[in-house]
């Protein structure tokens, strides 16, 4: 049985995940804390994986407090720089146990991981790529995580293809045209009734390519959390891994 313990174990992700985890054959719940709780209970001895969804402002100091305590993690909490996953390697440098491991997806949820996966395939064939993202009202960061990293994707493979910059010939812009990720306009949306989804378009003379993933409900997101949880308690991927993709044979 797979120790877990939920760290956020009161929010809308963690509450899912301690009802996963509850239900799931092979893993049993240690510790669910959440805000004012003592993080030092998290011990190597009642914890072999933590899983934490709390919030940007906070992820980083937790992550690096758990590492510090010898324990793996599976984090599913946004807000990530590299500048922090430089902090969180170096910590996992110095970690007290051999081999501890720490797992940052930006989404857990297949059909968005598929998503980010086909944009990066499809961004060396188009001339314009934009990302819309869309979620509930109650988030509290925009752009999205996944916007950001589906957004680096293209980025990345567009300059790999020796793409230039997309063509846009805007004038004026009151913030209109999104967050510019990695030369990739980003927009957000935030309208109740929604969930989680992203939209990516892709756009040459005369044709358009749409890649649309969409979250309607959040145990959407748990096989995957589950699916992290497993491979992070095998120890078979010591240091930092980022991105449920790792996982999946692509
Ligand atoms: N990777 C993925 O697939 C997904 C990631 N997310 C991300 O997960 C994060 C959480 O999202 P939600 O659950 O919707 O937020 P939420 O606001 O419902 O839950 C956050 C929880 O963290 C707790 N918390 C705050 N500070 C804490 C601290 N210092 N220590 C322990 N707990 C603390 C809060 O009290 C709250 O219960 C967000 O960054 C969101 O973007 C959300 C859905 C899927
Ligand atoms: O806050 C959410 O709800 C979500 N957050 C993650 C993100 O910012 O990408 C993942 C998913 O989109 C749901």
């Amino acid at each position: 049985m797979i120790k877990v313990s939920v760290v956020g174990a009161q929010g809308r992700m963690g509450s899912h995940v301690v009802d996963a985890v509850n239900a799931a054959p092979d893993a049993e719940l240690a510790l669910a804390l959440d805000a004012g709780d003592d993080l030092t209970a998290i011990t190597p001895e009642n914890t072999d994986v933590v899983v934490e969804f709390t919030v940007p402002s906070v992820t980083l100091d937790n992550v690096l407090a758990l590492i510090a305590q010898g324990v793996d993690v599976v984090v599913g909490t946004t807000g990530w720089t590299d500048d922090k996953l430089d902090q969180v390697r170096a910590a996992l440098a110095d970690a007290p146990r051999e081999g501890q491991s720490v797992f940052i997806a930006p989404n857990f949820a297949i059909s968005a991981v598929l998503a980010d996966y086909f944009a990066r395939l499809a961004a060396p064939y188009f001339e314009s790529a934009e990302v819309i993202e869309l979620h509930h009202p109650d988030k509290v960061d925009a752009p999205s995580g996944t916007a950001i990293h589906t957004a680096q994707g293209i980025g990345e493979a567009r300059a790999k293809a020796g793409l230039g910059a997309v063509p846009d010939n805007t004038q004026t812009d009151g913030g209109s045209r999104g967050q510019v990720v990695d030369g990739v306009h980003v927009h957000a949306v935030r309208l109740r009734g929604l969930n989680a989804h992203e939209e990516v378009l892709f756009g040459n003379a005369g044709e358009q390519l749409v890649i649309r993933a969409d979250s309607f409900d959040r145990g959407s997101f748990m096989p995957g959390v589950l699916l992290a949880a497993r491979k992070v308690a095998s120890g078979e991927f010591p240091g930092l891994t980022v991105g449920l993709d790792h996982f999946l044979d692509l």
